[in-house]
């Protein structure tokens, strides 16, 4: 089976060749403001051994998971993303496959004749028209929260190894009791953030969002450092030093911490507060020290916010997806600093090897009114233990 998963999202101007031997399946769509994401099942004849050759090249975004036999088909379950202003891209992509199965013949308020998928995401309507007119697809709307949760629990409920910690570049693996699942808060960082207060399985509150979120670090990012790409803006972060444009308060206070109030010399005053000096302009600074400074306190900040949501409703689990984490290190470093710090160790952020998918999946879960689910959680608690191998390699973390 060919990988073009990888090259749809990451190469853009690639040419999609169809496969015969690649019949897609229950293909669900989370559109975005910055990214597509998409789910699906494809089922072949190809051998175990393609499966595992398909499976490693892919990138650990791009990738599928495991296989499954499923009425004597080779089931794969996939999870691809394409950037949301590269469009034409993900319709050429869908046009390319075999779709062999579209799940809205139960659904009475759209046509019969319609091929139709399911979309979540403010793109499932400003892209409406435009899946209807290239490909001949109606987007079956799903509800982006709904979807957020549905997706979010499932994959807490179905899958081994998927929720962590990660605190000081350590990764510890939660196994989160079914029973002791809900309340938990659902913080999740696309291009804004939402907060949502689980309580059971399709009982959730959104009770707060923010503004600064995934796409503001991006953007600023982009305009700060003139980085071509978002992967390029986060590598630059790794490489930066933070101090030399935040403002410490051991630079306020002449190298001393500000005990009575708990905060140490080294703790970040103010954000950004060192580019005041009046003989500096932005040339003057390393791009790396900009994204590393910007990347701190997007994270602080989205932490913070997050903590206090938790405290409102007495929550001491705080999930966190979206595409904005990227299993990055700092990046999670610096939400668990944040939440360990605010909550005086009282409240835990965890995080989700498939982070940046919990719409699509929702959406890819609501084909249950078509008794999927079962299929489904089969698929899942078969290839959970490749998945483990496969979805998200330690080095990416
Ligand atoms: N390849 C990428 N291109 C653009 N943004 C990316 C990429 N990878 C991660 N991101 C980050 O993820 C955010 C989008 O997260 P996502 O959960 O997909 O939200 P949305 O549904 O709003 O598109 C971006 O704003 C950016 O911070
Ligand atoms: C509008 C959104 C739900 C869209 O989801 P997204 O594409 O960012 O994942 C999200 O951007 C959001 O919650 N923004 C924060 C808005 C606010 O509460 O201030």
């Amino acid at each position: 089976m060919e990988s073009v998963g990888t090259e749809a999202a990451n190469m853009g101007e690639r040419e999609f060749k169809s496969c015969d031997r690649d019949d897609v399946s229950h293909l669900s769509l989370d559109i975005g403001g910055s990214l597509i994401k998409m789910v699906y099942f494809s089922s072949g004849s190809s051998s175990p051994s393609d499966d595992q050759k398909d499976s490693y090249l892919n990138d650990g975004t791009n990738t599928s998971i495991g296989t499954s036999n499923y009425n004597g088909l080779r089931e794969k379950l996939h999870f691809l993303k394409f950037e949301t202003s590269k469009i034409d891209e993900c319709i050429k992509f869908i046009s390319s496959k075999h779709l062999r199965y579209y799940g809205g013949q139960d659904n009475k308020n759209l046509a019969s004749e319609d091929n139709i998928i399911k979309a979540t995401g403010g793109g499932a309507f400003k892209f409406a028209d435009l899946f209807k007119e290239k490909l001949g697809i109606v987007l079956d709307k799903v509800d982006e929260m709904s979807c957020l949760v549905a997706g979010a629990n499932f994959l807490l409920k179905a899958v081994n190894h998927e929720a962590f910690t990660y605190m000081d570049g350590r990764k510890d693996y939660v196994q989160i009791n079914h029973k002791d699942l809900y309340p938990y808060l659902l913080v999740n960082v696309g291009s804004g953030v939402s907060m949502i207060k689980v309580d059971g399985d399709n009982e959730f509150e959104r009770v707060s969002g923010t503004s600064v979120g995934g796409g503001t670090f991006w953007g600023l990012g982009r305009l700060l450092t003139k980085c071509q790409s978002f992967d390029e803006l986060l590598e630059l972060s790794r490489q930066g030093n933070n101090r030399v444009i935040d403002m410490l308060v051991g630079d306020i206070y002449g190298g001393t911490d500000y005990s009575k109030i708990g905060l140490t010399s080294t703790t970040i005053a103010s954000s950004f507060g060192r580019a005041i000096s009046a003989n500096k302009e932005l040339d003057d600074y390393r791009p790396e020290d900009v994204a590393r400074s910007l990347l701190r306190m997007i994270s602080n900040n989205i932490g913070q916010i997050a903590y206090l949501n938790a405290l409102r409703f007495g929550l001491k689990r705080i999930i966190f997806g979206g595409f904005f984490i990227r299993g990055h290190a700092y990046t999670m470093d610096t939400i668990s600093v944040a939440v360990d710090f605010w909550s005086k160790g009282e409240a835990k952020a965890l995080f989700l090897r498939h982070e940046g998918f919990l719409g699509a999946l929702g959406a890819f879960m609501n084909y249950e009114k078509n008794g999927f689910t079962d299929i489904t959680h089969q698929f899942m608690e078969q290839s959970c233990e490749i998945a483990q191998d496969l979805v998200c390699k330690d080095e990416d973390l």
